[in-house]
């Protein structure tokens, strides 16, 4: 079958391109590359940035191309497409996933733990800077913008003390040696979805049962664990949330943590189920989190906290408190 394949221009989208197009020509395919440029590639070419979501640009630009009938399929990383399902398009495949940790890139080798007193750390992700910041609330985190290559360069130019960034990304484009920790993915939570690809085409497609040969049952099953949990207290709260599931024989494993943007307040909840129904659990454990309080979180103490809140909160609280079983 003849595909034609978009994908920004960037490294780290052309390499995750390239590994999809790989697999689709080893099933006998003809992959054609097409390069789709977006006003969120020409602004960061340009030196500026989009205000509001460049990603959400990003994944326009190629949901246009789709919708439009230049390319038959896009490659996403997973963590980047929004929770709402996007008409007339389907995820034909969710590839085996990386390592979905998070990664220390810091000078001198250092872990986060190492890293000096107000240290420098650059992430803009709301995630990433509530859980590193509820750990080390003396390190000093500013955002940081540009590909992985340009943070990256931000520590090696004394900029930054360290960066935060995916351990999957940082494999895909060859840049595993600059990681000097990788941050437990039960310590610090990742992204739902992060490490994951996520291969779309338009639901009435012919490609769309060919792309399905890539999918991984694993993957998608955690994916859809971590993402539906997002999508449940994405409806009641603007927390930053992490979530980690992974199988375990017939059972999924899900942690999830929801922050205040300090990281002050946190409530970290695990469940399991079954490992047909990634939904099901990913929706019963964000229910339970808002019964226990997320959608409230604020770094200022909230004027009543239920029973069930104080079970969960604070810096203070024990972790056999925090995880606790849902
Ligand atoms: N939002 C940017 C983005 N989208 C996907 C990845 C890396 C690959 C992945 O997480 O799957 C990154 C960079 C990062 O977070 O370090």
């Amino acid at each position: 079958m003849n595909l034609r394949l978009g994908t920004r221009a960037s490294l780290l989208a052309t390499t995750q391109a390239r590994t999809i197009a790989d697999e689709l020509r080893a099933l006998g395919h003809d992959v054609e590359m097409v390069e789709i440029v977006s006003e969120g590639d020409l602004t960061q070419a340009a030196g500026t940035s989009l205000v509001g979501s460049a990603t959400g640009v990003f994944v326009n630009a190629l949901r246009d191309a789709l919708n439009d009938g230049r390319i038959d399929l896009a490659v996403h990383s997973l963590k980047d497409l929004p929770t709402a399902p996007a008409p007339g398009l389907v995820i034909a495949a969710i590839p085996g996933r990386e390592d979905p940790a998070d990664a220390v890139v810091a000078r001198d080798g250092l872990a986060l733990a190492d890293l000096p007193l107000g240290a420098r750390v650059g992430t803009g992700s709301p995630r990433r800077i509530s859980q590193i910041v509820r750990q080390r609330p003396d390190l000093v985190v500013a955002g940081v913008r540009g590909n992985i290559d340009t943070r990256i360069s931000k520590v090696h130019s004394g900029e930054y003390d360290a960066v935060i960034l995916a351990r999957a990304g940082l494999s895909r484009i060859g840049r595993l040696d600059q990681i000097t920790e990788v941050l437990d993915p039960l310590t610090i939570l990742p992204a739902p979805g992060q490490g994951a690809l996520a291969v779309e085409c338009r639901a009435d497609s012919p490609a769309a049962a060919a792309i399905a040969a890539l999918d991984d049952a694993h993957t998608r099953a955690a994916v859809t664990a971590e993402r539906t949990l997002l999508a449940e207290l994405e409806g009641g709260c603007s927390a930053p949330i992490g979530a980690y599931a992974r199988i375990d024989g017939d059972r999924l494993l899900l942690d999830a943590i929801a922050l205040s943007p300090q990281g002050t307040y946190a409530i970290r909840q695990s469940a399991e189920g079954d490992a047909a129904d990634g939904a099901a659990l990913g929706a019963r454990l964000a229910q339970n989190m808002l019964a226990a309080g997320a959608n409230s979180l604020s770094d200022e103490q909230s004027p009543q906290p239920t029973a069930a809140q104080l079970n969960t909160m604070g810096g203070a609280a024990a972790p056999t408190q925090e995880s606790a079983q849902a």
